[in-house]
């Protein structure tokens, strides 16, 4: 497994017909680090991932992952780099088994072994083979070993969730971004998807950056946080200090939250210290 990567995100801006999703956006993700990005609705997390993942081009600015530059490297390539995803509404095949709904994860990140082993091209079976069993494992580390041949669609929805973490997982990512992983769950399944990701970084060491509105999932699980508000930076730190940052209270916790509440998804978070 190769080790995470350097993410630089360097004063990125991104507007839409009158709309600045992002102004001069800057972030560094430290490699092997766990990272998230918070903000209210509209503050442009979700336009920050497609940046970095190639489907957004910004107007201005730069992104590196290591070395490498993918500023105007197109999504395939940027894949094939070790940048993975996974989206905020879940994007399984419902028809598909665990086992076959994770190799697509190989396949989008340009192994192309399982399309080659469809055609009986030489070399494919052993290539297939190889790639079949590196999903097997991220299945088993994501806890989903005993189900692997179960259609996907009657799961529930956090073993659905655990599906897309494996298929991101299965194509050697470097970078991982996760995109709002607890909307929609239950104080539970936060908790559990909380340890998953621990294990998953522990195990992999990989990079993770995720995006997220629950403020106490995210300030117990990232060691670095940024915060947007109407696509500007307007703190970042641990989560020490986001919780004393004045701005934040203001802009996003509330200023006079109750202790320890979560932040409903498109509510501004109660969560305090
Ligand atoms: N393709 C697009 N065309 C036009 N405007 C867009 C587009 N994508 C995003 N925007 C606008 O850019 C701003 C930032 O949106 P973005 O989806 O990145 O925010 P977000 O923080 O991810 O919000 P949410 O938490 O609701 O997902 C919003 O004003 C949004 O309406």
């Amino acid at each position: 497994m190769s080790a995470g990567a350097a993410l630089a995100v360097e004063a990125v801006s991104v507007h839409f017909s009158g709309v600045r999703a992002l102004n001069e956006v800057s972030l560094d993700v430290a490699p092997g680090s766990v990272s998230a990005v918070i903000g209210p609705n509209g503050a442009g997390k979700s336009t920050l991932f497609n940046v970095i993942t190639g489907f957004y081009r910004p107007s201005a600015g730069r992104v590196r992952l290591g070395e490498a530059e993918l500023t105007r490297m197109r999504p395939h390539r940027i894949a094939r780099l070790g940048v993975s995803r996974t989206f905020q509404n879940l994007e399984l095949s419902d028809g598909e088994t665990v086992l076959e709904n994770i190799m697509l994860g190989c396949y989008l990140q340009g192994r192309s072994g399982v399309l080659r082993a469809g055609l009986r091209l030489p070399g494919a079976r052993a290539e297939e083979r190889a790639a079949r069993e590196r999903c097997a494992e991220m299945a088993e580390l994501v806890g989903l070993g005993p189900l692997l041949h179960r259609p996907c669609g009657p799961l529930p929805y956090g073993t659905r969730k655990r599906v897309e973490i494996a298929r991101a997982l299965a194509g050697e990512a470097r970078l991982l971004l996760l995109d709002e992983p607890v909307a929609g769950m239950t104080a539970g399944e936060i908790d559990a998807m909380a340890e998953l990701i621990r294990t998953v970084h522990g195990s992999l060491g990989l990079t993770i950056l995720l995006i997220e509105h629950d403020v106490r999932f995210v300030l117990g699980l990232a060691g670095s946080v940024t915060v947007l508000d109407f696509g500007e930076v307007i703190a970042r730190g641990s989560p020490d200090q986001i919780r004393a940052d004045p701005a934040v209270i203001a802009a996003y916790l509330g200023e006079d939250p109750p202790a320890g509440a979560a932040a409903a998804p498109g509510t501004p978070s109660t969560e305090t210290a």
